[in-house]
């Protein structure tokens, strides 16, 4: 069983789920949490209109119930794109695990929407408890993952090994030098990829509207251009919508739909192109999955270079549980870490390589 049913218990995070059965015997069950920091150092820093990223940091989070079961969850927010901060996950960890024998799920069910990712981590965590990860998807065909080319000029010589693994969509960061530079650089990027490969170009909020029609006209004329990701700042709304009117190559939201509050209300403002997701900082993955689904949104579902923690939840249970057929998936960023351990599926080891909490807390 790879994604707990509508109607099923382990459903529980669902709010609405919550206030009908929260009754039932599940509830009483306590569980105790244990929390761990981890620090990944980047091969190479990762360069985006929001600066630069040289080292991710986030917590893992481990569930023991009374009957000894164990499940391993991940926090890693983003607070630059509008998360919590991993001090914020922290203190929530610290106060949750503090509860003692009183932690259930009821609990978990009640984590505040101010803290998406530690939502998700505990969901996730919650899910393993009852469904043992498994390494392999069940019912979906999920297509090879956009693999993130380096920023600049760099992405030139970068492409050729992931065409060769078989990825042939890859993303590729614009914003962040000036626009003829980028142009320039593109248009080498252009004649140096194949004709069968697809391209996600992500300026990450950072363009003018004028620069944004530059790049949507040179877009225009190749459609190897899967979509233009986040070209405007998320409070240029209007004027995304009007770029997604005048020029052919779809829009993607990003930044704009950092949470569920935020996908729901671009959708209830009449976004209708591409929402690019990332569930590990979004929230509840019911409550996602149940959005996908109501409004049979067109989602790309994206990294925020987590550990096989989260990346196993997303593409054995998330991914097959979301309306098919499915865009490649975000989720190639992998190889942007030196073998650092934190790609294995042992869950176990990875949490015992880590420093207890008492000892960083
Ligand atoms: O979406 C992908 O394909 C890769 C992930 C990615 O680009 C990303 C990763 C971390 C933080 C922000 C972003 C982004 O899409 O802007
Ligand atoms: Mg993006």
């Amino acid at each position: 069983m790879a994604f707990p049913r509508p109607n099923h218990p382990e459903n529980f995070l669902d709010p609405l789920y919550d206030s009908i059965h929260l009754s039932s015997q599940n509830t009483g069950t306590h569980v105790h949490l244990e929390w761990r920091r981890y620090a990944r150092l980047f091969r190479q820093p990762l360069r985006t209109k929001h600066g630069v990223w040289d080292q991710r940091e986030g917590l893992v989070v481990r569930l023991e119930d009374a009957q000894g079961r164990v499940g391993f969850g991940e926090i890693a927010p983003l607070p630059w794109f509008g998360s919590e901060t991993l001090d914020a996950a922290i203190a929530l960890c610290a106060s949750l695990s503090a509860m003692g024998e009183a932690l259930n799920s009821q609990q978990l069910a009640l984590i505040p929407n101010t803290l998406p990712a530690c939502q998700f981590g505990l969901a996730i965590a919650w899910s393993a408890l009852h469904y043992p990860p498994s390494q392999t998807p069940l019912d979906a065909a999920i297509p090879p993952s956009a693999v993130l080319l380096p920023t600049g000029e760099t992405a030139l010589e970068h492409w050729q090994p992931t065409w060769e693994s078989g990825n042939h969509t890859f993303k590729w960061k614009i914003g962040v030098e000036s626009a003829s530079k980028e142009l320039c650089t593109f248009q080498k990027l252009q004649a140096r990829l194949p004709k069968f490969s697809t391209i996600r170009l992500d300026a990450n909020g950072g363009l003018s509207v004028a620069d944004a029609c530059r790049w949507l006209e040179v877009c225009a004329t190749d459609e190897r251009v899967e979509f233009l990701e986040q070209p405007l700042a998320p409070d240029a709304f209007t004027a995304m919508q009007a770029l997604s009117d005048r020029f052919p190559t779809p829009l993607a939201l990003d930044e704009s739909v950092a949470n569920l509050a935020q996908l729901a209300a671009c959708y209830q403002q009449g976004w209708r192109g591409v929402f690019v997701v990332k569930p590990a900082i979004a929230g509840s993955p019911y409550r996602l999955r149940a959005l996908c689904h109501q409004h049979h949104l067109d989602v790309v579902v994206s990294s925020v270079f987590e550990t096989a923690i989260a990346r196993n939840f997303l593409q054995t249970s998330l991914l097959p549980a979301l309306p098919q057929p499915l865009r490649a998936p975000g989720l190639g960023t992998a190889h942007w870490f030196p073998d650092d351990g934190f790609e294995t599926t042992d869950f176990a080891s990875l949490w015992q390589r880590l420093t207890p909490s008492s000892k960083t807390a």
